[in-house]
């Protein structure tokens, strides 16, 4: 039996995937009206157009995981550590998987350090990967990487794993939970550039350049290349830059277009903060990451951005 905490469009999206496929899931919401809603229609209005399976059952109270023996976390990163600090100690106890793309801007760890940190003794995995959470709804082909440091691992792939949802397995957690947490950042910078019509080469050379400041951060942190290279990284580095239907490149699109963004979990933006600052720390040059930290503090207009990004020194590729 598998529980799932976060009844957004990504934990509601694996809740369906999973329960199409047999599995029991227990999915908690936390918002009673919600809650309400999801019970009495059926339906998630974070994931329109979805039907929820049968086998998939809604609580509104945690101690209802009780029950699984594993638990996803499927909210914002930003949320993962209060949530844990006042989950029921069993919670602790169990296999826990995260899903959240992002880095905690207080303590600057991610999902892998805050779920230890947070006192979790069973297994400590990240799933993450190139996904949108209507297309796993869908049951569209997907794959994700299910990243963990412990012997549970091929089992925990198993588990999670559907006739659409596949699961490549990997010990570098770091790599993995790195490469979905900066690739968000980097989509911000990919819609500001569109946005703002600077057209697709442009892009193409943000991504590329984006990649490369990913990769060095992540490798002084302990990442192994061939991580970022994968699914977790470049893979979802593509995803993201590249589609309409990602929050942090609509919320790029807007900030480059100079027009309202919409209410949406941007990630991308508490990342970019975090990032930097680890950046600093470490003496390791980030200039888009930075770029998109200060846009989004309004400490610097678009064509400083660009200007400042364009003037640097050439170097060396
Ligand atoms: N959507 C997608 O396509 C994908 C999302 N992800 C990742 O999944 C994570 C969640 O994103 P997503 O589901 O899309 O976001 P949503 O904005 O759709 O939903 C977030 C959900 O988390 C809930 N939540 C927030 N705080 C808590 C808490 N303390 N306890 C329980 N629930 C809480 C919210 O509840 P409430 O409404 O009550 O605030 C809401 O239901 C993000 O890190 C994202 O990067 C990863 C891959 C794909
Ligand atoms: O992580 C995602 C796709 O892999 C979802 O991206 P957004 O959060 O930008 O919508």
């Amino acid at each position: 039996m598998i529980g799932i905490a976060g009844a957004g469009a990504f934990g509601t999206a694996l809740a369906v995937a999973l329960a199409h496929d047999g599995r029991e899931v227990w999915l908690y919401a936390r918002d009673p009206a919600q809650l309400q809603e999801m019970q009495h229609r059926r339906i998630n209005p974070k994931l329109p157009g979805i039907t929820l399976p049968q086998k998939l059952h809604l609580t509104g109270n945690l101690a209802d995981l009780a029950i699984t023996e594993t638990v996803l976390l499927a909210m914002p990163m930003q949320a993962m550590r209060a949530f844990l600090a006042s989950a029921p100690p069993d919670l602790l106890q169990k296999d826990l998987v995260a899903c959240s793309k992002g880095i905690d801007l207080t303590t600057l760890q991610g999902p892998g350090s805050v779920m230890a940190a947070a006192g979790a003794t069973g297994a400590r995995a990240m799933l993450t990967g190139p996904s949108f959470a209507s297309d796993i709804a869908r049951g569209l082909p997907t794959a994700l990487t299910l990243a963990c440091a412990c012997p549970r691992l091929e089992a925990l792939q198993h588990l999670l794993s559907t006739a659409t949802l596949r699961l490549y397995r990997s010990e570098d957690v770091i790599g993995a939970e790195l490469g979905g947490a900066l690739k968000n950042v980097i989509a911000i910078a990919a819609g500001i550039v569109i946005g703002a019509g600077f057209g697709d080469s442009a892009r193409a050379a943000l991504i590329t350049r984006g990649y490369a400041e990913m990769s060095r951060l992540a490798s002084s942190l302990g990442a192994k290349p061939e991580t970022l290279a994968g699914l977790s990284g470049l893979g979802d580095l593509i995803l993201t830059c590249t589609s309409g239907q990602s929050r942090n490149f609509t919320h790029g699109l807007a900030l480059g277009a100079g027009t309202p963004a919409p209410e949406a979990t941007v990630e991308g933006l508490a990342t970019a903060r975090a990032a930097t600052r680890l950046a600093r720390e470490r003496g390791i040059d980030m200039p888009v990451t930075s770029m998109v930290a200060r846009l989004a503090e309004n400490d610097i207009t678009l064509g400083e951005a660009v200007r400042e990004l364009m003037s640097r020194p050439l170097k060396q590729e």
